[in-house]
């Protein structure tokens, strides 16, 4: 078992670079399915989540090599529309092969996807929308079992605006007969990207970063070269640590207006932020002040990817905040996690008091997610003494080599494998 034992108390100093954004490298890399030929995505970030679906597409069929970031995709090979349910469990993402399979071989087998424990994480709003498609859906024995001799465009409204529905539904209707639109779509950057891409492919795609999605069916698409937005998660979490130990520290590869809300919130609490081009510079406080209410909510709103990280911002300033969750009803797992290393935190159902504390200290704390997971390594970064975070498969779902990027900002952090005592 990995973890990391980091050593706190020392603020974050230096230039990093931003990886590709994993929300928008995963549609993407399904989406590239719905056409023959060879692709090229750069940018994508090599983590377990990106690794799964390469894996997938292999399994199907797909010749996939990696060069640096860059993969590259021979679809023509495509054989199979049955994803294994050992790979499908290993993420929520392979969700998105339902789509781009419908639309090219008119059939998928999927059994229901895994992912992090964050709370019921249904399928109901994608499966509407292939239905409403003209998708037949048969599940029997732990299998989605999805037809469709024709795919035709029609009006699909979503009851809540589903990041993962909408790209689906997006992927399934570039290729129906006639225009689909997509209300109460969700309106997140990637889902702008995943625009980019299939218009790229010859798509006719118009609407994304609205809650009106237009595709108006083609008959033919073709292969491309795409490079993916840069993550604003990461961006996000970065800043957050930067921030929280009180460091200095300027990120490349930034796109700031995808990372408007979070960078509000940052404000508010005392760092000072100023962004010019693809960099953000970040400087923390030795302490920051509380903000209040934070609540997480779709796209421009706060982001739940997030609200981990910031609560653990939260925790060490002067002063009293509260967090709602309202995306996922399990993501508080961190909280106990937090108390355990000093935070003065009361969770009743969705929403966390935070009484602000002057020190966290360091202890063992297992990641239960991926956001869980990078909260508690900003905690030991900020913490007296050592931290033990063990979980890191959920980091590395989302993280490239977090532990690099934290060293090359002076972190002192370190990944074991093996038994370590608990500290
Ligand atoms: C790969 C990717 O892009 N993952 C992101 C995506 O996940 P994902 O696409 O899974 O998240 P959704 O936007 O679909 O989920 C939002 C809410 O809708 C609910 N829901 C969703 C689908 C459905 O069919 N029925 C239903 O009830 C979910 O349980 C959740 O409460 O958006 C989330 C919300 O911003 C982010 O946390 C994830 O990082
Ligand atoms: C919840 C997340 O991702 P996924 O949808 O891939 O589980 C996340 O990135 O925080």
């Amino acid at each position: 078992m990995e973890q990391f034992v980091i050593k706190g108390g020392k603020p974050l100093y230096g230039t990093a670079r931003v990886q590709g954004a994993k929300n928008s490298a995963l549609p993407i890399l399904a989406a590239a399915l719905l056409v023959e030929g060879v692709h090229e995505i750069r940018d994508v970030p090599h983590l377990s989540d990106t690794d799964v679906m390469g894996k997938i597409l292999k399994t199907l069929g797909i010749r996939l090599r990696w060069d640096g970031n860059t993969v590259r995709l021979e679809t023509s090979t495509l054989k199979s529309s049955r994803i294994p349910e050992i790979l499908m469990r290993q993420m929520r993402s392979s969700i998105f092969l339902m789509g781009p399979l419908l639309s090219r071989l008119g059939e998928v087998s999927i059994s229901r996807p895994g992912g992090c424990a964050i709370g019921a994480r249904p399928i109901d709003l994608h499966l509407k929308g292939l239905i409403l498609l003209g998708a037949d859906i048969e599940e029997k024995d732990g299998w989605i079992h999805c037809s469709a001799r024709k795919l035709t465009g029609t009006e699909i409204h979503l009851d809540l605006p589903s990041v993962g529905a909408t790209e689906n539904i997006m992927m399934a209707a570039v290729r129906a007969e006639g225009e689909t639109v997509i209300k109460n779509a969700a309106r997140e950057p990637e889902i702008i990207d995943l625009q980019h891409f299939l218009n790229r492919m010859g798509a006719e795609v118009k609407g994304a970063g609205t809650d009106r999605i237009v595709i108006r069916g083609v008959k033919r698409l073709h292969p491309v070269s795409y490079e993916v937005i840069p993550d604003r998660i990461v961006a996000g979490t970065l800043a957050a640590a930067a921030a929280t130990t009180g460091g200095e520290v300027l990120l490349t590869h930034v796109n700031h207006e995808h990372m408007a809300s979070t960078l509000d919130l940052l404000r508010k609490a005392g760092t000072e932020l100023r962004s010019e081009g693809d960099a953000l510079w970040v400087r923390g406080k030795p302490r920051l002040k509380a903000v209040g209410d934070v609540v997480t909510k779709p796209y421009p709103g706060f982001p739940t990817d997030m609200q981990p990280q910031i609560m653990t911002l939260l925790s060490l300033t002067e002063g009293k905040s509260s967090i709602s969750e309202e995306i996922f009803d399990g993501r508080l797992r961190h909280v106990g996690e937090l108390i355990r290393m000093g935070a003065d935190l009361s969770a009743k159902e969705s929403r966390v008091e935070i009484r602000g504390v002057p020190c966290l200290t360091g202890t063992t704390v297992e990641a239960t997610d991926l956001r869980a997971g990078a909260a508690l390594v900003i905690a030991g970064l900020a913490a007296q003494g050592t931290t033990l975070v063990r979980g890191l498969s959920h980091i590395d779902r989302g993280y490239e080599r977090l532990d690099q990027t934290l060293l090359q900002l002076g972190g002192q952090i370190q990944r074991y494998s093996g038994k370590i005592a608990s500290c």
